[in-house]
């Protein structure tokens, strides 16, 4: 079975795709996102779940590249918030704002004391086949984690500086990028994929010949 050097993921959020480009390189793979293919098409997150608004994605931007393409759908599940923002993570308090929505998640939790500041992170991945969207690939990953009550780390993706991990001590935004990947969602999603897609990518291209 041959898999590809080159694999586009199709996403624009910079920080999945310092991830990504991280974790497939270890694979031997350089990928490609959507920063590469400004004129693609774009499509709305209009699913009612990870898995729906990821295969959404990675349907819609294989048939558009005419390319296999890895999609990924994830998101912040703060339990007293009953899994909000969830799905909505990427606009819970304005289009892509990071800043508005920490904020916001602070706001909302108030001064909860920390017994009652758990989330999980989740994320799923979709692995699509150019039109062929009854084969795609899916896994997920979740990690458990607890909301500070201020930022804490350096590292500017998303929800990172609030999403504290004890059993390393640290939020996600002050943990290397391979400390973040050893354990974070992404990258238990990720070693999921890794054990299935070369399997699939031979199906598919027997599929095809
Ligand atoms: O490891 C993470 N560390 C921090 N924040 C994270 C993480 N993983 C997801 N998140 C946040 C970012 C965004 O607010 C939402 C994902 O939304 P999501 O639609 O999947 O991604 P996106 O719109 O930013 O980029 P795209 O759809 O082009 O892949 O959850
Ligand atoms: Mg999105």
């Amino acid at each position: 079975m041959t898999m590809p050097k080159m694999l586009v993921v199709a996403t624009k959020n910079p920080g999945k795709a310092r991830e990504f480009a991280k974790m497939f390189a270890q694979a031997g793979m350089t990928i490609k996102t959507l920063l590469d293919y400004p004129d693609a098409r774009q499509v709305n997150e209009t699913g009612h779940s990870f898995k729906e608004n990821a295969q959404l994605k990675a349907d819609h931007f294989a048939h558009e590249l005419q390319l296999p393409v890895a999609a990924d759908d994830s998101g912040l599940m703060i339990d007293a918030l009953h899994g909000m923002p969830g799905i909505r993570s990427a606009r819970y308090a304005g289009d892509h704002n990071d800043a508005a929505n920490n904020a916001k998640v602070l706001v909302e939790m108030g001064g909860l004391p920390r017994d009652q500041r758990g989330a999980t992170f989740h994320s799923t991945l979709v692995l699509a086949w150019p039109d062929r969207p009854t084969v795609d690939l899916i896994v997920s990953g979740e990690v458990r984690g607890e909301i500070l009550t201020v930022p804490q780390g350096d590292n500017d993706f998303g929800y990172d500086p609030l999403f504290y991990f004890p059993p390393l001590g640290k939020t996600f935004a002050e943990m290397t990028p391979e400390e973040k990947n050893g354990v974070s969602h992404r990258g238990i999603a990720m070693r999921r994929l890794e054990q299935q897609w070369p399997a699939w990518w031979a199906a598919q291209e027997e599929d095809q010949a």
